[in-house]
């Protein structure tokens, strides 16, 4: 077993082990990182921060093979290399865990484990494979899962720490996790932290990209800044603010959400005894306009899935959903959409945008009807009409820009923007709404949402996130393996929240406050 590292007995950083040196890839006209350069020491956990398009993710491209940059060298191990794809970023010793998933749904957790892993060839056999998988749980602590459960069966959560024991497995020199925390609980963020500690220790170095501030100088030894394509700032997290670091991502002081407490407004969405097999249990829930409902909870505590299920997501739901006194036919997307409910999923990539069109496009898709008059939308509407939304959203990049080409952050925000602003709606629903987003993006996201309860919406989200939860919900309802622990209105401390969700019982039921 490697000795868990705190802050206190981290090593000294090792030797070097990769060096970028100006490093510039453009695309078209978009220059994506412009002169970048960055060291990595062996038994290190470097961050690479940035607000959503300051050119991390191209850096991470071309350290993993999947980009050649235009200019600059990669070293590794004193070795100049020229990574053409991913395999050869690999067989140099580079491994990476995407940003969005890279594992297979249709095969087991097992394959998955050992997909691509070019020391696993003579391991095809079936039980040598699952014992293989098994220990690759097991040292990410991971041994709730199976390595025979097909990988379809796992929550996106769960998908994601797959994916970082295959990364972990691999015994790469360097491991790359491109924001391996997004879509994580509490519990299984500190399970990563584990594991990257002890990769570090293991004398890899770990290069970490992450918008979590907190947990990024709490895990990381250095921190390097990017804005705009290049490097701002490398310095030791020993000597960082949370604040110090913002100002070295925008170049100015964060702003912080005045919320204003909610309004009673009138009962408009009524979930009676609602349940979905395996997912949750029976719940009730009196909803009421202009007020913000939270579902918090772990991976796996249902709370997501409460969300799928009002928006029609989940063909296996009982109970009854009503909205404005009327039924919402239940099971149903089109008909919870015509009943007024617009939802924007955790998973932006399958179920979310046209990656192909541009943003302006994907902005207004679902407004046309309220844009056209007489089955036709002007042009100066729509173009105004765009750049309003653009605005209001913080999206800087041109309406022009497919959103493929878009930064993971920016596809969030063009996401969460689509679904707001719409008369039709009335019940605004949002899983994980500032997942991979910056803090910029992450303030005007939330104010949106905010400004969307003030019109009279009904808003219900889904988080693990306990600054989210507390910053932006009137309501926070608590969830435990499908269960509601508890629900608060007002003032609750983060202690009480991150105690429910994991504990399963009220802080004050369980004797402890
Ligand atoms: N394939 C591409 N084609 C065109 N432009 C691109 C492409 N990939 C990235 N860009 C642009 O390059 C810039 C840097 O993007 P990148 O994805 O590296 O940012 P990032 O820091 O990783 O952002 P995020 O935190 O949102 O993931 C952005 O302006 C982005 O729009």
């Amino acid at each position: 077993m490697q000795p868990r590292l705190t802050p206190g007995n981290v090593p000294p950083a090792g030797p070097e082990l990769v060096r970028l040196e100006g490093l510039r890839r453009t695309y078209g006209d978009t220059v994506a990182v412009r002169g970048a350069d960055l060291v990595l020491r062996r038994g290190e956990v470097h961050a690479l921060c940035g607000h959503n398009g300051a050119g991390k993710s191209t850096v991470v491209r071309m350290l993993s093979g999947q980009e050649t940059p235009d200019a600059g060298t990669i070293t590794i191990a004193g070795e100049q290399v020229r990574l053409r794809n991913r395999r050869s970023a690999q067989a140099a010793g580079v491994a990476l865990v995407d940003q969005e998933l890279s594992v297979v749904p249709a095969l087991t957790v097992a394959e998955n484990l050992v997909l691509g892993d070019q020391a696993a060839g003579w391991l095809y056999r079936r039980r040598q494979v699952r014992s293989r998988a098994r220990k690759m749980l097991d040292e990410l602590g991971l041994d709730h899962i199976d390595p025979y459960q097909q990988l379809s069966t796992l929550g996106l959560g769960e998908r994601q720490l797959v994916e970082i024991a295959r990364a972990f497995g691999q015994h790469a020199q360097v491991v790359i996790l491109d924001e391996p925390t997004a879509t994580l609980s509490d519990v299984e963020s500190e399970r990563v932290y584990d594991a990257v500690r002890r990769v570090a220790a293991a004398g890899s170095a770990v290069l970490f990209v992450s918008h979590r501030l907190g947990e990024v100088l709490e895990l990381c030894d250095r921190v390097t800044v990017m804005r705009d394509g290049a490097v701002v700032a490398d310095v030791a997290s020993a000597d960082l603010t949370v604040n110090a670091l913002i100002r070295h991502m925008l170049g100015e002081a964060p702003t912080t959400l005045d919320k204003q407490p909610a309004a009673d407004g009138e009962i408009a969405l009524r979930l009676i005894d609602v349940a979905v097999p395996h997912r949750f249990e029976s719940l009730s829930l009196d909803a009421r306009a202009g007020t913000v409902y939270a579902f918090a909870g772990q991976v796996g505590s249902g709370a997501a899935d409460v969300l799928r299920a009002v928006a029609g997501l989940e063909p296996s739901l009982r109970g009854r959903v009503s909205l404005g006194g009327r039924r919402v036919s239940s099971g149903s997307p089109a008909s919870a959409a015509r009943a007024g409910i617009a939802f924007a999923s955790g998973d932006r990539k399958s179920e979310g945008l046209f990656l192909s069109r541009s943003v302006g496009v994907n902005l207004l898709a679902t407004r046309i009807p309220d844009l056209a008059t007489g089955g036709l939308v002007r042009r100066g509407r729509w173009r105004r009409t765009q750049q309003q939304v653009a605005a209001e959203c913080g999206i800087d990049a041109p309406l022009a820009t497919r959103v493929g080409d878009l930064s993971g952050g920016n596809q969030q925000k063009v996401f969460v923007g689509r679904a707001l602003g719409r008369s039709d709606v009335k019940v605004l629903i949002l899983d994980e709404p500032t997942r991979g987003v910056d803090v910029g993006g992450r303030a005007n996201i939330h104010q949106l949402v905010r400004r969307a309860a003030e019109d009279g919406l009904v808003v219900l989200f889904a988080s693990t996130e306990l600054d989210e939860l507390l910053d932006l919900a009137d309501v926070v309802v608590t969830m435990h393996k499908g269960r509601v622990v508890a629900q608060h209105r007002g003032e609750v401390s983060d202690d009480t929240l991150l105690y429910e969700m994991t504990h399963g019982t009220s802080a004050m039921v369980g004797g402890r406050q």
